[in-house]
């Protein structure tokens, strides 16, 4: 079922739903183009609309080939709409989970892409801020670069500053917290850099953290602090280091391990970084993807730390990992599988829940203790019991009103905007 947006556009057929809106392969008057309509209740928001073109020249301006193009904003009574570059291919996110993990050689050269996306944005003072699987999509037409990767391409630049929108000084008034200096971050929690959990205004480095967490996850097959509640998710963030991945090679280890560093000044910034990947390239041709289990769990348990995921009790299908959605969604809306409300873990916890290192991951196969596997009859009937009381907050905690969670501080008045960012070159 066809229909206009604006003047120039018309949605053929839907070609996927985030947590913003749905995708629609439209027709503009230059060809095919892919829509991006916001949902109702952010386009009937007077101030993301007013944000939106203001964004405009921005998102505009942004012409890089691992960069989707938007080619127009479209503002039309109900309708608020990104028109983009039609990328025919896939998501990373759906390659990973058909996949699992991939080989070094594929890997290392999409996130070599990404990086270069990301440094020509850093260039443009641009922050993404919500790298993650879901918005790298892989241009199935485009040549096939070392392993096999095709081109990949990061998309979804500015969603997140759009719906950013700080609420009016009365608003805030009234909610118990606020005046204690809450704040909200938005992102997806697999792929926060500490800085942002600890309140710090997001810079370019930011993203090259998120990429880093992806370029792991490509590899492993899981993310490096991910896993069990997004709070628990946010604490391992800020105090665990990073779990070595067994059979690669040690200067591609190294690189993950400095753009996995706490302090975002020991990054390395994206232009680097990518030269650093494809320099990397050559030598990783030919290796097979890693054969290792994921450290913490089975993923059946839904859980690692100790810490229940309330999403896979509620859930008919397993969670996709770090899915969870960018901006509040209206709790009737079904379309999105994983709509948690989170606290997030107040200073002292995250001070003082440090299990220091994280978990290492083990070669396929190796035995774990404290894997529901390996556990004795008594530890089983305590996980069951531990498992039916977090089941039980779990609850109270899963409110079905978005993954846009609100954290103490009071960034969201100042600079400290997540999202599409004019920043310092520098970060
Ligand atoms: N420019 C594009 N060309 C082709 N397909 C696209 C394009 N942009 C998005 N899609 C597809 O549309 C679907 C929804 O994308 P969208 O960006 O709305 O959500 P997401 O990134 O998966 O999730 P979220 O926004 O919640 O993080 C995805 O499956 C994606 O592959």
């Amino acid at each position: 079922m066809a229909r206009k947006i604006g003047s120039r556009y018309t949605a053929h057929q839907v070609l996927g739903r985030g947590s913003a809106g749905t995708v629609w392969l439209g027709e503009g008057p230059e060809g095919p183009v892919a829509i991006k309509l916001l949902r109702e209740d952010l386009s009937s928001d007077q101030e993301l609309v007013g944000r939106f073109v203001q964004e405009r020249a921005a998102l505009l301006g942004l012409d890089h080939p691992h960069v989707v193009g938007v080619r127009d904003l479209v503002v039309d009574g109900a309708d608020l709409a990104l028109v983009m570059d039609l990328i025919r291919g896939t998501d990373l996110r759906t390659r990973l989970d058909r996949e699992r993990r991939l080989a070094p050689e594929a890997a290392v050269a999409i996130a070599a892409d990404i990086a270069d996306g990301l440094a020509a944005a850093h260039a443009a003072g641009i922050i993404h801020r919500d790298v993650k699987p879901e918005n790298v999509l892989l241009d199935m037409e485009g040549p096939l670069g070392p392993g096999g990767a095709h081109p990949a391409l990061l998309t979804d630049f500015g969603i997140a500053r759009l719906v950013d929108v700080p609420r009016p000084p009365r608003e805030r008034a009234a909610e118990p917290g606020r005046a204690s200096g809450q704040r909200s971050v938005i992102g997806t929690p697999d792929y926060l850099a500490p800085e942002i959990i600890e309140g710090l205004p997001p810079r370019a480095s930011v993203d090259v953290y998120a990429l880093a967490t992806v370029l792991y996850e490509l590899l492993a097959g899981f993310t490096p602090f991910g896993g069990g509640h997004p709070g628990a998710v946010l604490r391992r963030h800020v105090t665990e280091t990073v779990a070595p991945l067994p059979g690669i090679p040690d200067e591609l280890w190294q690189l993950l391990v400095q753009c996995l560093a706490k302090a975002p000044a020991s990054r390395l910034r994206a232009p680097e970084l990518a030269a650093r990947l494809r320099e990397l390239l050559p030598q990783l041709a030919g290796l097979p993807p890693l054969d290792i289990d994921e450290p913490g769990g089975d993923p059946a348990d839904g859980a690692r730390d100790g810490a229940y995921d309330p999403t896979a009790a509620m859930a008919p299908e397993p969670r996709r990992r770090g899915a969870v959605p960018l901006v509040p969604t209206p709790a009737f809306d079904s379309s999105r599988d994983t709509h948690t409300s989170m606290r997030v873990p107040g200073p002292d916890e995250l001070a003082g829940g440090a299990h220091g290192t994280a978990r290492a991951p083990r070669a396929a196969g190796e035995r774990r203790a404290g894997s529901a596997r390996h556990r004795g009859p008594a530890e089983e009937a305590r996980g069951r019991r531990l498992k039916l009381g977090a089941a039980a907050v779990a609850l109270v905690t899963v409110a079905g009103v978005g993954g846009w969670f609100a954290v103490s501080g009071d960034h969201d008045s100042g600079d400290a905007k997540p999202g599409m960012h004019r920043t310092d070159p520098a970060p």
